[in-house]
Formats: structure tokens, C-alpha cells, sequence
């Protein structure tokens, strides 16, 4: 299915759940260039798969401690996204943001830590949905994304 109208996102039964984390301070997001796994190579934010058993709210903070070595404080949910690639694979993913932390960014086997200003965000080397919902995400509206994708081209999308 190519078009995001081809998929009742209702009865979406997506094969992993993830999360992402986004530290906001004075107009800069903290983002990682992701060293391995799922888009490695992109910068993207903190986040990764739900565990059994954990919230989002959970993963999210984990997936943060184990890539940055911080501690996102009272994170609050952004949006939804649902990713679906035509080979099979289908994302749901959750975003969360917080404007403070404990611990200093540091680098680990999985992340980069990077700061960019919201007005220079590395879109050239990032999902290409990103550029669509990022800015809502900025600017605090909540969203929902669904998207189609072929390997690392998308196909459709639709922004709620
Ligand atoms: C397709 O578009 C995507 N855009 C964005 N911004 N982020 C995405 C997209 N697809 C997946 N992601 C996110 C969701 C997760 O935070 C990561 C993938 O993490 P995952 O954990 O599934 O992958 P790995 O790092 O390979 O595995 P580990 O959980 O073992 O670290 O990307």
C-alpha cells in the first residue's frame, strides 16, 4: 500500500512501537546523529523501541539515559507518528519533549549528542518526514502523522 488512504490507520497493526525525545532549551533542540541501527547515519532524536511491560512515557526517558547518558525531567507528550513501508515493516511511534534534564550529554556507542537551532535544523540528513511535523512540534501543537514509505523514500503522508 503506497498511498496513506490505502491503509485504515484505525486497524493498523504496526510490527514495532518507539518512541522519540526531544530536549528544547533557548531555541535549540538536542538531537543525535544515530551511529547504528534503524537510519543510522541520521540525525534524529533520542528514542528506540517500547519494552514489555514499560509506558511510553518510560521508554522514552530510558531510550534518552541509555543513548545520552541524561535524564529528561517531566516530559510531556507532542504527537503520534505511524510509519508503513511497503516491504512490510510499520512504526508507531510516540514523541515526547522536556525543556530540562539531569546529566550531560554524552556520547555513546548509539548517539552523537548535537545542539541546532530551530532555525538551522540538518533537514538534508534526516527521515523526510521530519521537516513536515517538526515545526508543530516546535511550536507546541500536538499532531499526527501517517506516513508511507519505500526503504528511505516516502510515498504519501498526511499531517493531523
Ligand atoms: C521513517 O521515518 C522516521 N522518522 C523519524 N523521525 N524517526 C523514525 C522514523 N522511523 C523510525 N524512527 C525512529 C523511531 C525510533 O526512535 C528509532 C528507531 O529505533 P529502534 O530502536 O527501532 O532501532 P534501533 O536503533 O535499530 O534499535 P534499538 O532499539 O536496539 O536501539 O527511529
Amino acid at each position: 500500500m503506497k498511498k496513506v488512504t490505502d491503509i485504515n490507520w484505525n486497524a493498523w497493526d504496526p510490527k514495532e512501537k518507539a518512541t522519540l525525545m526531544f530536549i528544547q532549551q533557548n531555541n535549540k533542540l538536542l538531537l543525535i546523529e544515530k551511529k547504528r541501527g534503524f537510519g543510522a547515519g541520521y540525525y534524529n532524536a533520542p528514542g528506540g523501541r517500547l519494552e514489555k511491560g514499560e509506558t511510553w512515557q518510560e521508554c522514552a526517558i530510558r531510550e534518552t539515559q541509555e543513548e545520552l547518558c541524561i535524564t529528561p525531567l517531566d516530559p510531556q507528550h507532542a504527537g503520534t507518528l505511524m510509519f508503513h513501508f511497503i516491504d512490510g515493516h510499520s512504526i508507531h511511534g510516540e514523541v515526547f519533549t522536556a525543556t530540562k534534564f539531569e546529566g550531560t550529554p554524552t556520547e555513546t556507542d548509539e548517539a552523537l549528542p548535537i545542539w541546532f537551532h530551530v532555525d538551522e535544523l540538518p533537514y538534508h540528513n534526516m527521515w523526510a518526514d521530519d521537516p513536515l511535523w517538526y515545526p508543530k512540534m516546535i511550536a507546541g501543537e500536538k499532531f499526527t502523522g501517517h506516513f508511507t514509505f519505500d526503504g528511505k523514500t516516502m510515498l504519501d503522508y498526511e499531517l493531523l
